[in-house]
């Protein structure tokens, strides 16, 4: 049964709720949700295997620890997904990347597939799969349906903002996967927009709006 870690750091929190602030700038913002991501990812990561490796010191031999195990891969949903890609690869520099293209009818917020591009042994990869938004779930279920059905198996999902009704339904539709978010807001609105949430993440990122 995959589990949701609501990160509880003050670093995460507070920078979380800095960047909520409406005058923060795109500079500013992208900055920080990059940081963010990378404290985030030592978290998500804690469970990966390492194994014994012969090393010498300057002083002397020992044995040391080095990762084993699974290679990794990073899948951020465009766009908004994007801007938590640096922060992760400075925990993980060698992972790939794929790019999985989503966006929401504003209409019915149904999630729309425009684009899939994968490592080709990505299915032989724990993969990360990162949005900063976990709103109605539709996007981050529908990505992690599209990873499945290339043969990935293990999977994490991290967030920096989970509304409980994404929460809900990401949990439920795929119960094998962890999910790590960096705080839990209230609800969702009408429009499916995260209340207290940030606004929409892609548009602060990218400066679009
Ligand atoms: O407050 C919000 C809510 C959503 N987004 C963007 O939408 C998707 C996720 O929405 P789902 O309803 O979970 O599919 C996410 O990729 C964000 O880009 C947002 O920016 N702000
Ligand atoms: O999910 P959306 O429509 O907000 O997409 P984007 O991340 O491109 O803003
Ligand atoms: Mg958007």
């Amino acid at each position: 049964m995959g589990r949701v870690h609501i990160m509880d750091h003050p670093l995460v929190r507070h920078k979380i709720d800095y960047i909520r602030r409406k005058e923060v700038g795109t500079k500013e913002f992208r900055e920080m949700i990059e940081e963010i991501a990378m404290l985030m990812c030592y978290e998500a990561t804690r469970e990966l295997k390492l194994a014994d490796v012969e090393i010498e010191t300057p002083l002397c031999k020992m044995t040391g620890k080095e990762l084993a195990g699974r290679k990794l891969a990073v899948v951020p949903i465009l766009r908004a997904g994007l801007g938590m890609v640096e922060g992760i690869l400075k925990m993980i520099p060698a992972a790939k990347i794929g790019h999985i293209g989503l966006y929401r009818d504003p209409d019915t917020l149904m999630p729309v597939e425009y684009y899939c591009k994968l490592p080709s042994d990505c299915d032989k990869r724990e993969v990360f799969v990162v949005d900063p938004m976990l709103a109605t779930g539709g996007s981050s279920s529908e990505a992690l349906a599209m990873l499945k059905q290339k043969g990935v198996k293990n999977m994490t999902f991290l967030c920096i903002l989970a509304a409980p009704e994404g929460l809900e339904k990401l949990s439920k539709d795929h119960p094998d996967v962890d999910i790590y978010a960096g705080a839990l807001d209230e609800k969702l609105n009408e429009h499916g927009y995260i209340v207290p949430g940030l606004g929409d993440a892609g548009d602060r990122i990218f400066g679009t709006k």
